[in-house]
Order: C-alpha cells, then sequence, then structure tokens
C-alpha cells in the first residue's frame, strides 16, 4: 500500500490556531504528514493582507518542533492564480505520482463552496478529500445538489480506505470545533483588539515586526 499524502491548501493570511487544530487532528486521525501549502495567489478572494512570502514565513514559525507537519512551496513556485486542480495535474504528472494517494483536507466551509471551483468535478479523480468541519458549517447541512451528488458512494468513516485508491473518496474529521478565522484576526490587529492568543506567539512577533495588517498597511516591511 502507498503512503498518503495530504495537501492541506489555504490562504493562511495568517495561519491561526484554527488551523493549527485542525492540522494536528488530521496527522493524529490519519498517522501521516501533513502538507501545509499557501496559495500564492489564492482564486475567488481579494488579494491577500500579506504577501506570500510573509504567509510562508509565519507557516515555517508556527509549525516549527511539530512532528509530521511541514510546509509544502509547490504553489508558490508557480505563475498565476494557485487552481487546486493545476497543482493536482502537475503533481500527478510527476514520476510515479499517477497512482499514489493524494488527499486534499478542507474545512467543510471551503468544501460547500467546491461547485465554485476552477473544474470541481475533476478534482474527485486527482485527490480525496479530509473535510474537518468547521463553527458554523457541519458537513452534515443540506449541500448544493450538484455537489451532494457526487459526495452520495464516496463518503468513508475509515482512514485506511484512503491509502487504498489514489483519489475519490471523502472523510469527514470529526474533532472539535474551533471559531478563529483569519480575516477576524486581521480584523482585530487592524482595529487595535485583543489578538496574539489567537496563533502561536512566534508568530505573533513575527506580525508585530514585520509591522502586518496594520491599518496603515503600506508600513508593512519586506522580508
Ligand atoms: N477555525 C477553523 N476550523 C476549521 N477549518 C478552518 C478554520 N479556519 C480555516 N479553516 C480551513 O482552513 C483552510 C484554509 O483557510 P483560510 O486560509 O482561508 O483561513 P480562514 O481563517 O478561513 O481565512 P479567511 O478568514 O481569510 O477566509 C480552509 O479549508 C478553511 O475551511
Ligand atoms: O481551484 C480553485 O478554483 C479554488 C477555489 C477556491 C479555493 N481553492 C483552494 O482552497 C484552499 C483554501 O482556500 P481559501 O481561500 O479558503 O484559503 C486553497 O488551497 C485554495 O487555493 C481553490
Amino acid at each position: 500500500m502507498r503512503s498518503l499524502l495530504v495537501l492541506y491548501g489555504g490562504t493562511f493570511d495568517p495561519v491561526h490556531n484554527g488551523h493549527l487544530a485542525i492540522a494536528r487532528a488530521a496527522r493524529d486521525r490519519l498517522r501521516c504528514a501533513i502538507h501545509l501549502m499557501p496559495a500564492a495567489d489564492p482564486p475567488h478572494r481579494p488579494p491577500p493582507g500579506a504577501d506570500a512570502r510573509h504567509r510562508a514565513a509565519m507557516l515555517e514559525l508556527a509549525i516549527a518542533g511539530e512532528h509530521d507537519l511541514c510546509v509544502d512551496r509547490r504553489e508558490l513556485a508557480r505563475d498565476g492564480r494557485s487552481y487546486t486542480v493545476a497543482t493536482l495535474r502537475d503533481l500527478r504528472a510527476g514520476e510515479g505520482a499517477a497512482a499514489t494517494p493524494v488527499a486534499l483536507l478542507v474545512g467543510a466551509d471551503s468544501f460547500v463552496g467546491l461547485p465554485a471551483w476552477k473544474e470541481w468535478r475533476a478534482l474527485f479523480d486527482l485527490a480525496h478529500f479530509v473535510v474537518a468541519e468547521r463553527a458554523g458549517s457541519p458537513l452534515d447541512e443540506t449541500l448544493p445538489t450538484a455537489l451532494a451528488e457526487q459526495v452520495a458512494g464516496r463518503l468513508v468513516d475509515d482512514p485506511a480506505a484512503l491509502s487504498a485508491a489514489p483519489a475519490g473518496r471523502i472523510l469527514p474529521l470529526r474533532q472539535p470545533l474551533s471559531g478563529e478565522s483569519a480575516t477576524d484576526l486581521r480584523r482585530r490587529v487592524a482595529g487595535g483588539l485583543p489578538w496574539r492568543h489567537l496563533l502561536p506567539a512566534p508568530v505573533a512577533d513575527y506580525i508585530d515586526r514585520h509591522r502586518l495588517y496594520r491599518d496603515d498597511a503600506d508600513t508593512a516591511s519586506p522580508l
């Protein structure tokens, strides 16, 4: 059986404790490494508040000393929008990767929006999904009809089912809900509200040092 590659894609603008809780829960449930993959130019949202190098640097700080969590820079190396279908096709084109089991780790709020992703139906031929519940977005809420049709017959409960096939299965990741959001965190920094408790101290220090997400955003310093 080939080992499972799990990609946890996100804008991570910035990474926060909610992201880390999911990455750890997935690592412990699936018993494999989780690759946190920052998007260079994330589709379907305004440009991030911090540039990709800052977001990747914060991820490195957040996972320092954690076993089986790593930063995956494959989307940073590519020009243009970070469409997931392109990332997965590039991966599959790599030597010996056609049959590798690959899973995308996503929050339920992202998964519900899947029909808006580029060539979204093709994603089920390219990867499995591991879907983490998120406050306000449990997976069992009513899915859009087109998505519900795709989900039918793909749900599995045993992580071993993901290693047994290259793509196409969906594993719900049930874990305690955590309410952090990067949007809320950026607003807090800009608005002078408490925010440091929402992410690891080295990441908070980095945000301060580089003056990220301030109201006077033009003052953000380069790396
Ligand atoms: N607190 C959380 N609980 C569960 N999933 C989360 C949480 N925060 C983010 N995620 C998931 O992590 C992935 C990356 O999220 P993203 O980087 O957009 O963070 P975010 O907090 O949602 O940011 P923003 O508020 O800027 O949209 C998505 O799949 C999202 O659903
Ligand atoms: O490929 C797409 O069309 C697409 C649309 C929206 C989001 N994604 C990916 O989903 C992941 C989470 O996105 P976000 O915006 O919630 O940080 C990240 O890896 C994005 O690149 C991908």
